[in-house]
């Protein structure tokens, strides 16, 4: 890619984005944005209006703002601060001729500051990495989506790359499995759950190439016919990580968490196969949460605190989670490792 003349590598880190603080107001703003996407809501225009507009933005945005509540700290949300930490260790490690730039795909530090600021820095060429381990379209998909639009109103287009997944890397792999570790030297689980955040089996279906998935064992091998299918990434992610920890088939679960609506998503929901494993006796759960790899909502309240406590009612005894990569020195080699991979 290099053209052989000196020059700057931008470095564009993206993420999902967050609320600029718990308020309702904050949180409406943020859930419209998101949801307004058509790659994350993907339902007619007008239906997709309705729904957010008026329901979800007026209903859930109260709701929401209560659990981002729980969430915040004095840095704010965690998913930007960790954000912001892994840019600074990135830049410090790659060194002057790479100017690193945080963006989200909704709300701030925007996806067009990001680019701006790269721009600034009068770079050659972009490696855009989406901090999403597994492709979806209403993810990694909308971020290129959203970059392609702003760069195409620039006069001059640089060299751009995409790193679109990373769901088998070395790196990210070792980073979960070094920071799970640290739990399984502490006591034996009884059994190990890899949780997902799902999305629509429709989306699935549509993404898949010429009809190949049918959400069925199609998924259970990873190769290039589906290369992007997000559940065959979810269950490619889960074997490396079994292998990684040792842990053998029939002793794990991969399941997929916050659904929303009424149309089915990726089965089987974690909700239900927590309840599942305490009916049959399982007491101690060690819980990943590998699509992500910042904790935020899904991970420490939703898998960290609402499952836990699912799990507890229904009979189990110990239900911990795994804390995702955040600025694990494994996931700062890692990220500086797929840059260099992909320049
Ligand atoms: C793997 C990453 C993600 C996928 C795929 C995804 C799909 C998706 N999400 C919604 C609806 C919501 N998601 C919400 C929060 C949220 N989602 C992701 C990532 C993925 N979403 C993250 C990182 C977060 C948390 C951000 C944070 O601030 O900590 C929310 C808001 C919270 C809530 O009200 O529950 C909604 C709503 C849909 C419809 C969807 C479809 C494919
Ligand atoms: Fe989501
Ligand atoms: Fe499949």
């Amino acid at each position: 890619m290099k053209s052989g003349l000196p020059g700057k590598t931008g470095v564009l880190l993206v993420n999902l984005g967050t609320p600029d603080s718990p308020s309702v107001p904050h949180v409406r703003k943020y859930l419209r944005e998101f949801l307004l996407d058509k790659r994350v809501i993907d339902i007619p225009a007008v239906n997709r209006y309705l729904l957010v507009n008026g329901i979800i933005a007026p209903f859930r945005a109260p709701k929401s703002a209560k659990i981002y509540k729980e969430l915040w700290t004095d840095r704010g949300s965690p998913l930007l601060y960790h954000g912001l930490d892994l840019q600074k260790l990135v830049q410090e490690r790659l060194g002057k001729n790479y100017h690193v730039a945080l963006g989200m795909r909704y709300q701030s530090p925007s996806i067009e500051s990001a680019l701006q600021e790269l721009q600034d820095k009068v770079v050659d060429r972009i490696i855009v990495l989406p901090l999403f381990p597994q492709y979806a379209s209403a993810t990694t998909g909308s971020v290129q989506e959203k970059v392609m639009e702003v760069v195409g109103t620039w006069e001059v287009i640089p060299d751009i790359k995409f790193i679109s997944t990373f769901c088998n890397h070395p790196g990210f792999i070792n980073t979960f499995a070094e920071i799970a570790q640290t739990h399984m030297a502490k006591r034996d689980y009884d059994h190990f759950v890899f949780s997902y955040h799902g999305v629509p089996e429709r989306q699935i279906l549509k993404a898949s190439t010429k009809g190949y998935c049918q959400l069925g064992a199609c998924c259970n091998t990873y190769h290039s016919r589906n290369r992007y299918c997000y559940r065959a990434q979810c269950f490619e992610t889960s074997r490396q990580l079994a292998k990684a920890l040792n842990i053998p088939e029939g002793k794990y679960t991969v399941a997929f968490q916050s659904r929303l609506g009424k149309d089915p998503w990726l089965q089987p929901y974690t909700d239900n196969i927590l309840k599942e494993l305490a009916a049959n006796g399982v007491k101690s759960v060690l819980a990943f949460s590998p699509a992500f790899v910042a904790d935020c909502l899904e991970t420490t309240i939703e898998v960290g605190e609402e499952f836990k406590e699912e799990f507890e009612k229904a009979g189990g005894e110990h239900w911990q989670l795994v804390e995702s990569c955040n600025t694990h020195p494994t996931w700062v080699n890692t990220v500086v490792q797929l840059v260099q991979e992909a320049e």
